[in-house]
């Protein structure tokens, strides 16, 4: 059986996908030329490199296209519906850190807190003649933080493409859920991390997609091991 792993093929994870992998032994080297989007790990016949976006990636994983996949969390969770019931998290890599946030202008000054944020939900139309509108790319992350964990229903998702965090002034939003690493975008644009608006603490991951044909498969559980004995 021939593994496939998908590998960032450009952006903020790229070299260190490709770094801890040869750090496990496993060195990937381009088929072709340096722009391919095809790759083989040296010395193993039996595995595949595929290069693709970090996006892509959740989602290639997330049907089983791919064996493995190098992306993050966020992108994972954001991806796929039922996500630890169709892939594995083998191993957190410890880069490409990010927290996916609900952050609100800094000028509300009584909203702290998602209790908080449910309140102004809950008055909006009243004295807006609207439902709140979030904008955000993470549709699913915020359904499932806003509608299921804290039970605010009475809200509108505005998809964002783009400069998510200039929504509230923009006037197109009035809040965020976004991803945050430094926090100096937020401060920026004059947003505040509600104190229990961590969504989720993203990270690359290395990730499994979840095939019978994996159960008791050496080749598989050799990858697993070799990257977690570097990390
Ligand atoms: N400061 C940051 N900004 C954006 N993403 C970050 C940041 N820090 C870490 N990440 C993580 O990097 C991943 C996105 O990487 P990247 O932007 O390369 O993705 P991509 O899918 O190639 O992007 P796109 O499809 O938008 O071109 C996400 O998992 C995200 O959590
Ligand atoms: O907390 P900070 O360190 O300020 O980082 C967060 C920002 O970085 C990312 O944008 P980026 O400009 O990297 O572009 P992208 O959205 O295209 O990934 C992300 O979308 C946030 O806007």
């Amino acid at each position: 059986m021939t593994i496939t792993i998908a590998l960032p093929s450009k952006g903020r994870m790229k070299d260190d996908a490709s770094a801890i992998f040869e750090r496990a032994g496993m060195r990937i080297v381009a088929v072709g030329n340096d722009r391919s989007y095809r790759g083989r790990v040296e010395g193993a016949d039996d595995v595949e490199v595929a290069f693709l976006s970090a996006s892509e990636i959740s989602r290639e994983v997330g049907s089983g296209a791919v064996d493995f996949g190098v992306t993050g969390e966020d992108l994972v969770r954001e991806g796929i519906a039922d996500a630890d019931a169709r892939v594995e998290f083998a191993a957190r890599l410890g880069f490409g850190h990010a927290d996916v946030v609900v952050a609100v202008p800094e000028v509300w000054y009584d909203v702290d807190t998602m209790a908080d944020l449910g309140d102004v939900a809950a008055d909006f139309r009243a004295r807006h003649g609207r439902r709140l509108a979030i904008a955000t790319k993470y549709w699913r992350l915020t359904q499932q933080f806003f509608s299921g964990s804290h039970g605010i229903q009475l809200y509108r998702i505005v998809e964002s493409l783009g400069a998510t965090e200039g929504a509230p002034a923009s006037g197109s939003a009035d809040i965020i859920v976004d991803i945050t690493s430094t926090g100096s975008t937020l401060k920026a644009n004059h947003l505040k991390i509600l104190s229990d608006g961590v969504i989720l603490r993203s990270e690359a991951c290395l990730v499994r997609a979840r095939k019978p044909s994996h159960e008791g498969n050496p080749a598989i559980d050799r990858i697993i091991s070799s990257v977690r004995s570097v990390l």
